[in-house]
Formats: structure tokens, sequence, C-alpha cells
């Protein structure tokens, strides 16, 4: 199982630098090459047409002015102009082409993350605060987009920017063109120097940016605790620190980012002094004044995209951070998945059998200690016992949400760990202790037990279960709009809408969490009313806390110290004078009591 982690731990850094994650982002931006190429050539088309400026200038000072050539000015005026046009379309259609190519690649990472997510077992989920696997998939891939739709397209374009402005400078002149390079290997050292430090800045400040937004997340969460216990001053002081801690962070990472702006800022104004200097003395006697002018403006063409480029590898280091956490959620791998040569499992009767389970959450911590009992199709089960006795864990196992450390679950002579995950969790209907209603309509909520169910269907089933009455009472009935968690609801209306959803999905095996926990004792009587006809014919695990709901099940297991501690019919139980017996009699006596 993953290392637990909470909302004021820092997560593990990575020390090496994985040059693989930059092939695995290229894997993405591959299926848009074509679109690439399109872009790119009208980018090399500007840049050609920016080009023509300074050579224009260089012409109408050297030959045109002095030949007093008119009808050739008005053409070099006429053709600037034109190229001008042009820049200015090509630059429309690369901003529009590039930020919809980034957001393409985008989307696809983050589609491929919450696919994977979907996937992954309840154990990664119990390690950690969704606050910092949600960052993942929003703010850390929306980091990328910069890099993704400006930088890389940019950064061809400065390279072919460089590249093209290099052959003009060398075709005016090449010792200026060498002396306009020299400070560039400086600029290497520098880049060398400062990346390292900066991406374990970068890596530093995703952490803490994963810390704010867990706690963030947490305490939406728990408002309402927070609220009932007036502890808002408390939290306030535990993100005040942790947002500053934030700051801090974020504030080293931009001061050492921006140690390389200047830099390059300063070599390239450096340079263009030098070639002043060199440029001026040679006036005369090998280099021209047009050329001396047409040469700064080259330095400039060459200054800007190698600055850009600079930029560029700025906002890679940076966005590599966030980077090796994305692909570390994808490589997470689903502690729970099909085993190699897994087979559909068959129509079930539900015969259910734990044969010597053991099975731990954490090294060290049995829940379960060589569990054995068989439940034949068509029973009825109650699991009953103490707090944290290990009845959800059971189930747990059944439906193959963690997989047995040892022994084996089956179901109908199928262990549950040959067959396919999907072919055996469509015919179990579980209905968790904490039942979640999603946003959007009751109908749809409803029918997320059975995508195909049609509203007759969705309706009947409400019915059993006697949902249908408070729905009808909402203001737009089965059409009414919940929202996520259902915090419009209360918590027995929730558990009741829970209860249609798994009814709906017509499953061999029930499995009934604290299902009936929160629903008055009137309404419980009328549900079971219904559920014993749906009850019929199909397996059913019942966890109750209450013992009246669970007396006519035809088995009852009593959970405790990680083992069936005693099982029998509610009658056998009660005359062994057990475990059960005194649960029983307590919860009894504790109506007499509130009754009295
Ligand atoms: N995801 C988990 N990771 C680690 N320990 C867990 C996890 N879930 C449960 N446990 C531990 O396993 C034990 C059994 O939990 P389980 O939920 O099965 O109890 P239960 O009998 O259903 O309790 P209750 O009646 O309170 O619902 C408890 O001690 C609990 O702390």
């Amino acid at each position: 199982m993953a290392q637990r982690n909470k909302s004021d731990v820092d997560e593990e850094l990575t020390e090496q630098f994985n040059w693989h994650d930059y092939a695995r982002l290229a894997q993405y931006i591959k299926p848009y090459m074509k679109e690439i190429y399109r872009i790119l050539g009208v980018i090399i088309l500007a840049n050609v047409a920016g080009m023509l400026g300074p050579y224009f200038t260089k012409i109408t000072i050297d030959t045109v002015i002095p030949n007093k050539d008119l009808p050739m000015l008005w053409l070099i005026g006429i053709l600037f102009t034109g190229s001008l046009f042009f820049i200015g379309w090509c630059m429309r259609y690369r901003i529009y082409h590039i930020t919809e190519l980034g957001q393409d690649v985008l989307k696809d990472m983050r589609l491929d993350i919450f696919q994977h997510l979907q996937k992954l077992s309840f154990s990664y989920f119990d390690s950690r605060p969704h606050g910092k696997i949600l960052i993942r998939v929003v703010n850390y891939i929306n980091t990328l987009s910069d890099l993704l739709s400006n930088g890389l397209v940019n950064l061809i374009s400065d390279v072919f920017n460089v590249l093209i402005t290099l052959i003009f400078m060398f075709a005016i002149d090449a010792r200026l063109t060498l002396y306009s390079l020299a400070l560039i290997p400086i600029l290497v050292v520098m880049v060398l120097i400062i990346q390292s430090k900066q991406r374990r800045a970068y890596q530093i400040l995703s952490n803490k940016q994963s810390n704010l937004n867990a706690y963030i997340h947490e305490s939406i969460a728990g408002i309402k605790v927070t609220q009932s216990f007036a502890r808002e001053q408390e939290n306030f002081r535990i993100f005040d620190e942790t947002n500053e801690d934030n700051r801090r962070t974020w504030m080293h990472a931009v001061k050492i980012q921006f140690l390389l702006w200047p830099g390059v800022q300063n070599i390239s104004v450096i340079t263009m002094c030098l070639i002043y200097f060199v440029g001026i003395r040679q006036i005369g006697v090998d280099v021209s004044t047009g050329t001396l002018i047409a040469f700064i403006g080259y330095i400039n063409n060459f200054w800007n995209p190698v600055i850009n480029i600079g930029n560029f590898y700025n906002s890679l280091i940076t966005a590599t951070a966030y980077l090796e956490r994305i692909f570390e959620t994808l490589d997470e791998k689903p502690e729970i998945v099909d085993h190699p040569g897994a087979k559909a499992l068959p129509q079930i009767d539900g015969d259910v059998t734990f044969n010597h389970v053991t099975f731990r959450y954490e090294p060290g911590k049995d829940i379960l200690k060589d569990v054995n009992f068989h439940v034949s199709h068509g029973q009825s089960v109650a699991l009953v016992g103490p707090t944290g006795a290990g009845k959800t864990t059971v189930i747990n196992l059944l439906s193959r949400f963690y997989d047995v450390n040892e022994g084996e679950v089956k179901i109908d002579h199928h262990n549950v760990e040959e067959v396919t995950l999907a072919s055996l969790r469509r015919q179990m209907g579980v209905m968790l202790q904490d039942t979640f209603i999603f946003s959007g309509t009751i109908m749809d909520n409803i029918r997320y037990g059975k995508l195909d169910a049609t509203d007759e269907e969705v309706i009947a089933a409400a019915k059993v279960v006697r949902a249908d009455d408070f729905i009808h009472e909402l203001k737009n009935g089965y059409e009414t709009v919940v929202e996520e968690r259902g915090s419009t609801l209360s918590a027995g209306q929730r558990q009741l809408i829970a209860f249609a959803r798994v009814l709906l999905a017509d499953p061999r095996i029930l499995i009934l969490d604290e299902a009936t926990s929160s629903i008055d004792t009137k309404t419980e009587a009328l549900l079971q009313m219904g559920l014993s006809a749906l009850l019929k014919g199909r397996t059913s695990f019942i966890i109750a806390h209450r013992l009246s709901t669970i007396k006519n099940c035809d088995q009852i297991f009593y959970v405790d110290g990680g083992k069936i501690a005693e099982h029998g019919t509610h009658e056998e139980l009660m005359a062994a004078r057990g475990l059960y017996y005194q649960l029983y009699q307590s919860q009894y006596d504790m109506l007499k009591l509130a009754h009295a």
C-alpha cells in the first residue's frame, strides 16, 4: 500500500531527472504533428518576411538614396508595407492555432489521468488527501498550458528565426557575425548552473501548492463540523501558515527563475556594444554604414528569439516539476486489476465462500484472521458486531475492493481473483456506508445503477424502497436537481435514493452496509416489506447496528476480534446466550430506558 500522506506533509521528491518524461510528453504531441508543420510553415514565411525589413533599409541607404532612384523607393515602400500586413496575418494564424494545439494536448492528458484515476484501487485514495489528487488533474496540467501552447511552437519558430537570421548575418558580414556569437558560451554555462536549482525549487513549490489544495479541499468538505465546533479561528491559523509557506516557496522559485533573464539581456546588450565598437572602427575600411545599420537590425532579430528560447527553457524546467507529478500519477499501478487470463464470471447463483481468509490494510495489523464461512445462494446474512470489528472489510473483500492476504474468497466456486472485475461487480449491488449522491437529478442518481433503465423502471425501484413518496413532494419530483453529496436532502432520503439505485441494478448478490441507519423506523418497516420480496432468490449481506432490522435473516455472523465469533439464526444465537445475546439485550435495555 502507498505510504500515507496528510495535508501538512510534503510528498517525496524525485531526485533524478528523468529525460523519459519529455519523450512521454512528446507522445501526446505526436498526433498533432500535421498541425504543427502547418503552423511552422506559416511561421517560417513570417520570419522570412520579417528579414526583409533590415535588408530593404540597407539597399535604401547604400544604393537607392545615393542614386535618387524614386521608383525603386516606391517599390520598396510598397513591398515593405505588404510584408508587414502579411506578418500580421501570420501572427494571428499562429496565436490562434498554437493555443488550440496546446489545449488539445492538455485535454488528452487530462482525459488519460482521469481515466486512470477511475481505475485506481481504494488503497490509493485511502492513502492521500483527495485535494492532492485534484491538483494534479487540474492545476498541474494547467501549468503545462503555456509550455505547450506558446512554448513549443514558439521554440521551433525561434530556432528557425535564429538560423535564418544567422544565414543573413553571415551573408552580410561573417566577421561581425562571429563577434555576435562570442558570448554564447557564457550563456550556456549560466543555464547549466541555474537549471538544477530551479527544478528543485519548483518541485518544492509543487509540494506546497499540493498541501494548500489538500487543506482547502478538506476544510470545505468538513465545513459543517468546523462551524459546529466553532473551530474557524484555528483553521484560519493553519491555513495562514500553509498559505505563507506557499508564498515563501513561490518567491524563492521565482527568484531563481529570474536569474536567467537578466543574464541573457545583459549578454545581448554587451554583444550589441561590441558590434558598434568593431563596426564603427571598420566603417569606411571594409564595413559600409548600411551594412552596420542592417547588422544592428539583425542582432535584434537574433537576440529576441535567443531570449525567447531562454524563457522557454525556464518554463520547461518549471513544468518539469509538475510533469513528474503527472506521470507519477499515470504510473501508479492499480492494485486491484484483472489477473492475466481472468475470465468473465458467468451468471452466478450467489453462493459465497470464505476459505481461511486473512486480511490487513497495513502490514502487521491483521483485521481478519483465518475467517471461514459459506453462504448458500438466496440466503440473507447479517454481519453484526462491535464498531471497527471488520464487518465492512468482509464485504470489501467480497466485492474485491481489496485482495486477501491469505486464503480465498469464492463465488459459486470461482475465486474472485480469477474473474474479471467488471463481470464480478456487475453482479453485485453494493450500498456502502457513506451513500454518495452525485450532482444531477434524482432520476439520474437512481439510474446510476443501470444506465439504460427507463423512467418507469426507475420509478418502480423507488416505489419498492418507499422513496417515491418523498420524491413526489420535492418541487420537481424525479427531475429535482440535487447538489453533489445530496446536501439538500436528509440523510434518510439519501439512503433511500441509494437503495433504489442498488435495486435497479438487479444484482444477484446484494450488499447493504448500514443501509437503513438513517431511516425512521416507520419508513423502515414499510421498506422491509418491499425489500423482502426483492431479496427473495438473491444472496444478501446486511450490516446493521440496529439488530431489530436483521432478526429475520437466515444467518447472523457476529464479527469480533478478526473472526466470526458466533453464527446462527437470531433464535439460535439468543438461546446460546453469548455475545450476540448480550448485544441484543443491551440494545433492548437502551430502548426500554428511552421509552421509560
Ligand atoms: N482503508 C483502511 N485503511 C486502514 N485501516 C482501515 C481501513 N478501513 C478500515 N480500517 C480498519 O479496519 C478495521 C475494521 O474496519 P471495518 O470498517 O471493517 O469495521 P466495521 O466492523 O465495519 O466497523 P463499523 O461498525 O464501525 O462500520 C478498523 O479497525 C479500521 O480502523
